[in-house]
């Protein structure tokens, strides 16, 4: 397998390759077989996939090998989704190195809007200096501090988003979430996305670790809400969409 994978099925088939030599012949054939179809569907995906700009790419790079930066298939997926609900004004929990804001910036009007939350200031400073070097750097406005407290001071300035992107702190997203709905920071018709809803297969696969707890906890607290349409999207980590209930479920 070439890289990492947030699919705990693929992680084990990784693991039997390592075991390969005890198998059979015909069922070691096979093992390759399914392993290199695994390797080039991603690959496939990944070459009918738009390519990103230059600038993503930079930023990219930036993070390293960290698997907190969203990729270019996700990067690319953000885009398609703010242009398809023609977004206008957006709001990012968890900026990081600016991939996921950026890809969502390329595709708003030249008088859109990103507001994305960061408390690292280290990171916003770096950051600022990667989206500086795009044109469309200029939609991006950073919030630095805890993302509680920008969302609040948002919704209390009467603030609403056409898409909010949330990507941080596990141990908070039931926070957003009731400020987000709770104090209508998401526009009417908006769209909520929450990035690893399936937290490295560890919400259904393991007990797993603290923070696999914390994304299980809000999925279960989630689901009890009647008044949203939810659907998880198993893109890279799962991407759990969240609407209310009336702008999904047409009349009869
Ligand atoms: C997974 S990364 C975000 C990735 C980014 N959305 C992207 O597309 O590349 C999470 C970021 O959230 C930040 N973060 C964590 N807790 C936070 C909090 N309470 N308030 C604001 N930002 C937070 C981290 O410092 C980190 O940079």
């Amino acid at each position: 397998m070439s890289s990492f994978s947030y699919d705990p099925a693929i992680r084990k088939l990784d693991e039997l390759m390592k075991m390969k030599h005890l198998l059979p012949k015909e069922a070691a054939d096979m093992l390759d077989t399914v392993s290199s179809l695994v390797d080039k569907r991603e690959s496939y995906c990944k070459q009918m996939t738009t390519e990103e700009s230059p600038a993503l790419t930079k930023i990219r790079k930036a993070a390293g090998s960290s698997r907190m930066t969203t990729d270019q298939l996700e990067g690319q997926f953000l885009k398609t989704l703010v242009s398809m609900t023609r977004a206008k004004k957006i709001l990012e929990v968890g900026l990081f190195f600016g991939h996921g804001a950026l890809a969502m910036a390329e595709a708003i009007p030249a008088d859109g809007i990103v507001v994305s939350c960061e408390i690292g200031a280290e990171q916003v400073e770096k950051t600022q200096k990667l989206l500086d070097q795009s044109p469309h750097g200029k939609k991006i406005k950073i919030k630095q501090g805890p993302a509680k407290d920008t969302l609040l001071k948002l919704a209390e300035e009467g603030d609403t988003f056409d898409f909010i992107f949330i990507d941080a702190d596990k141990q908070s997203q039931e926070d957003y979430y009731k400020i987000i709905f709770g104090k209508q920071l998401l526009a009417p018709r908006g769209t909520l996305v929450v990035d690893n809803a399936l937290f490295y297969g560890e919400t259904y696969d393991t007990e797993g670790t603290y923070k696999a707890h914390d994304v299980r906890k809000f999925n279960e607290f989630v689901v009890k809400d009647e008044t949203v349409h939810r659907v998880l999207i198993p893109v890279r980590d799962g991407m759990l969409f969240i609407r209310r209930l009336e702008d999904v479920e047409a009349s009869s």
